[in-house]
């Protein structure tokens, strides 16, 4: 198999494993990859991540040309303003990941600093992330909100939407998004029960000896 034929697979089955754990239900969510030659992969528009066809993947030449496969997402503006604006990005994912939405709905949400500090792993993964207001699905603004945070974060979450994470790779970008809906979903679970989160001095360790990207 060609690295571009394990890429199309690799997609689909990450996809596939999220919808099956009911991280983004219906046609919802959108993926997208680079290519060994520099172009993209990316989830056709209206398809379920339960069923995406590694043969009719969108696929992008270097220039940003739709060469073949089925119509791209039309969350492409999001999807280019990461690679646009993170040399890093090696792929994007966005989902309708129930507690990450629900959380962008509270009235205190934190737009400069989404997720309470509760585990290690949010805070390794995902640095800090961001929260965007509400667009329509598809509007370009979007894109151009992420253009203006210059690729100083890897994650942002759409309010009342869905978060946007890109990785180095695509297990890298899932894995991210993964641990942001957990720390929605524990944030949601103990809303209101004071929980215990980590100090200021564990989240400086935690920066420092994982090296993680922590731009105010
Ligand atoms: O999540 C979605 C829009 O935000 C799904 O749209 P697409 O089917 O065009 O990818
Ligand atoms: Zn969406």
């Amino acid at each position: 198999m060609t690295s571009e034929t394990n890429l199309r697979e690799q997609i689909c089955l990450l996809a596939k494993s999220m919808f099956d754990r009911g991280l983004t239900g219906g046609s919802t969510g959108n993926i997208s990859a680079r290519t060994p030659d520099g172009g993209l992969l990316v989830s056709p528009t209206g398809t379920s991540f339960g069923r995406l066809d590694p043969a009719r993947l969108s696929r992008f030449d270097p220039a940003g040309a739709l060469i073949d496969g089925d119509p791209p997402t039309k969350e492409m503006p999001l999807h280019s303003a990461f690679y646009d604006t993170r040399t890093t990005a090696g792929a994007v994912v966005h989902l309708h990941s129930c507690h990450s939405v629900a959380l962008s709905m509270m009235p205190d949400a934190n737009a400069d600093d989404f997720l309470p500090r509760l585990t290690p792993y949010a805070i390794m993964k995902l640095g800090r992330v961001k929260l965007l207001p509400f667009f329509l699905p598809g509007d370009p603004a979007m894109g151009d909100a992420v253009r203006g945070l210059a690729g100083k974060r890897s994650a942002v979450m759409l309010a009342n939407h869905g978060p946007v994470v890109a990785g180095k790779g695509i297990e890298a970008a899932c894995n991210a998004i993964e641990e942001l809906e957990d720390t929605a979903r524990l944030a949601m679970m103990t809303r209101g029960l004071s929980p215990l989160g980590l100090s200021d001095g564990d989240v400086e360790r935690l920066v420092t000896t994982f090296d993680v990207e922590w731009e105010a």
